[in-house]
């Protein structure tokens, strides 16, 4: 099998590699990693995975079919145009930057070559990530299948149109992490309360990990599960009714909302900057 790049070795990128090793889609010989400046985040990566990493990128984009930029939005305009000497349409680029849009990565190329964008989420480490993706103008049915046999090895994969990514990154790319934060609030409040934290710690991580587990092997709703545990005048309505009044569910809602439009704005802020390139040209 020709080698796959990473193009950027941070969480996302590790994400992806440990559970793509994991699954043994790619062995650590076939996966070459690159990242800007910094030796050391390279030699863990290495170490850790035993992956090729090089800086050289004329060199591994010829070992390379599938090249996943795994950069920031605001490193997207520099960093295509270092890389757009050594890709060509023979390469399938996968994107899992955030907001960017695939027609924007393509004119940022200058070349009408296969982009898919993806939006996949750290949970890819251990085979749980929930992706979503989508195909730019160029691509064809073997770039897409390649494309969702690459998530479906690092957890479940769907097909959306390309409008939908924003919402998408909001939701299940951000998402992680407002599950994170809710327990990192139960265990700072449990521990508040005079519990040791590791008790507290083993008690809610084990009540997320059954809760979840209820809602995917339930034929129940999350709103019955959630009435089921609910006694009239009991700790649960106490607890909710608080929740309520103090608009968890509004406040979940605004943060969605909020993230989508961050990705939208990231996206935009691409497409001006790519604009403004290309009036200074002419
Ligand atoms: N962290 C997450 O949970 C998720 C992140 N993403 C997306 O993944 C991308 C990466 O995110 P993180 O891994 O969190 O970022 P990070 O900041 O941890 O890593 C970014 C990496 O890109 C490298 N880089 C920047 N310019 C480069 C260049 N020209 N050549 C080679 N390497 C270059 C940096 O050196 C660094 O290794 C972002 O676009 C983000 O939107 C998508 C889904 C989830
Ligand atoms: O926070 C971010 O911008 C990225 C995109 C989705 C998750 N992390």
């Amino acid at each position: 099998m020709s080698k796959i790049v990473f193009i950027g070795a941070g969480s996302m990128a590790e994400a992806m590699i440990s559970g793509l090793i994991e699954k043994k889609m790619y062995s650590g010989k076939e996966i070459i990693v690159t990242n800007r400046s910094n030796d050391e985040r390279l030699q863990e990566i290495s170490r850790l995975y035993g992956v090729t990493t090089s800086r050289d990128y004329t060199k591994i984009l010829k070992k390379a079919s599938v090249v996943v930029l795994a950069f920031k939005p605001k490193d997207v305009v520099e960093s295509l145009s270092l890389l757009k000497e050594d890709l060509s349409s023979d390469h399938l680029v996968i994107s899992v930057i955030a907001g960017v849009s695939t027609d924007s990565i393509t004119n940022l190329l200058g070349f009408e070559g296969p982009v898919i964008r993806a939006m996949p989420n750290t949970s890819a480490s251990i085979g749980q990530s929930a992706t979503a993706i989508t195909s730019g103008n160029w691509t064809n049915d073997k770039h897409e299948r390649l494309a969702c046999a690459l998530f479906e090895a690092i957890g479940k994969v769907i097909t959306v149109d390309e409008e939908a990514m924003h919402l998408v990154t909001g939701l299940s790319g951000s998402g992680p992490a407002y599950f994170y934060y809710m327990i990192e609030a139960m265990q700072d409040a449990a521990v508040q309360e005079g519990m040791t934290e590791e008790t507290a710690r083993e008690l809610i991580f084990q009540t997320f990990v059954g809760a979840a587990g209820m809602v995917k092997a339930s034929n129940k709703t999350p709103h019955q599960l959630r009435k089921d545990i609910t006694s009239p005048n009991g700790t649960t309505e106490a607890g909710i009714k608080m929740l309520q009044q103090e608009q968890f569910k509004e406040s979940i809602s605004s943060c969605i909302k909020i993230a989508k439009n961050r990705s939208e704005e990231m996206g935009k802020d691409i497409e001006e900057r790519l604009a403004a390139s290309i009036s200074s040209r002419h």
